[in-house]
């Protein structure tokens, strides 16, 4: 089946001589969403700066719809959005001029770009804020920004880093209509996160790192099995894998 994402024999990090990440290998598939999970410096945020290519991998690769960065820069990139865990703003631009801008680097064209803003300014009720610059924006306004950024690009590929922060439960609940809606239309994403109940209700599979290692990988069936777990949540999923620190 047809891939959007393909991460083999990731071996990465910040030194050469200490690598964070060891051999991390998983993939995502049109119409799904996998939840990216793990404790505090599992190496959730590492996996995904090497998926971002802003990190060189130490060894295997990872491709976006079958291309590597090396071989195509600006496509790899226009393939994905991004939403960061820390919101990231131009002061000087307001909510219109971000989405602007962003329509602008992605090529995409005046009537699909008025179609989706304003569709998406509506849903995570933001138009009164057009003309607004960030320094009036709540941290969750910000991160609301940062969202209908990454959903105006309209990518094959959406990567989240702990979207739910700062977002009230409005927010989070038009972010995972938002995402579902993707999915249906034949998006992979990827989704870290420490909301276990909501990602074991939204994802389809889960990755557990830990310690920069794939301990677990599959859909909360599978994970109970290879656990040999029955009946477990998440919750219990992960407490039994950190705790024993098994490797894959
Ligand atoms: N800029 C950096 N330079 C050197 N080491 C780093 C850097 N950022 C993270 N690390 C190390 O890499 C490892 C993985 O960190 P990472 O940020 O990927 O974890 P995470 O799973 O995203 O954690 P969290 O849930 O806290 O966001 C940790 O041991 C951390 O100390």
């Amino acid at each position: 089946m047809e891939k959007v994402m393909e991460v083999s024999g990731l071996t990465g990090g910040y030194q050469k001589s200490k690598p964070v990440l060891h051999d991390i290998n998983f993939n995502i598939r049109p119409h799904e969403i996998v939840g990216l999970i793990g404790l505090n410096g599992a190496g959730k945020s590492t996996t995904i700066k090497h998926i971002l290519g802003l990190m060189e991998p130490h060894k295997g690769e990872v491709r976006i719809q079958g291309k590597t960065m090396a071989e195509n820069m600006e496509e790899y990139r226009s393939r994905m959005a991004y939403i960061p865990e820390t919101p990231l703003l131009y002061e000087e631009l307001t909510l219109w001029e971000h989405l602007e801008l962003t329509a602008m680097a992605y090529g995409i064209e005046e009537k699909a770009f008025k179609e989706r803003a304003d569709r998406l300014l509506k849903e995570f009720r933001m138009e009164k804020m057009i003309r607004w610059f960030p320094s009036h924006f709540s941290k969750g306004m910000r991160q609301k920004v940062m969202i209908m950024c990454a959903f105006l690009v309209n990518p094959k590929l959406y990567v989240a880093d702990e979207p739910f922060v700062g977002l009230d439960p409005l927010g989070i609940k038009s972010f995972l209509d938002h995402m579902t809606d993707m999915k249906e239309k034949g998006c992979g994403i990827l989704m870290s996160t420490h909301i276990l109940a909501t990602a074991e209700k939204y994802c389809d599979r889960f990755i557990l790192l830990h310690e920069g290692r794939i301990v677990v990988k599959g859909t909360m069936e599978e994970l109970r099995e290879q656990l040999n777990l029955p009946g477990a949540d998440l919750d219990d999923i992960y407490v039994a894998v950190t705790e024993e620190g098994r490797h894959e």
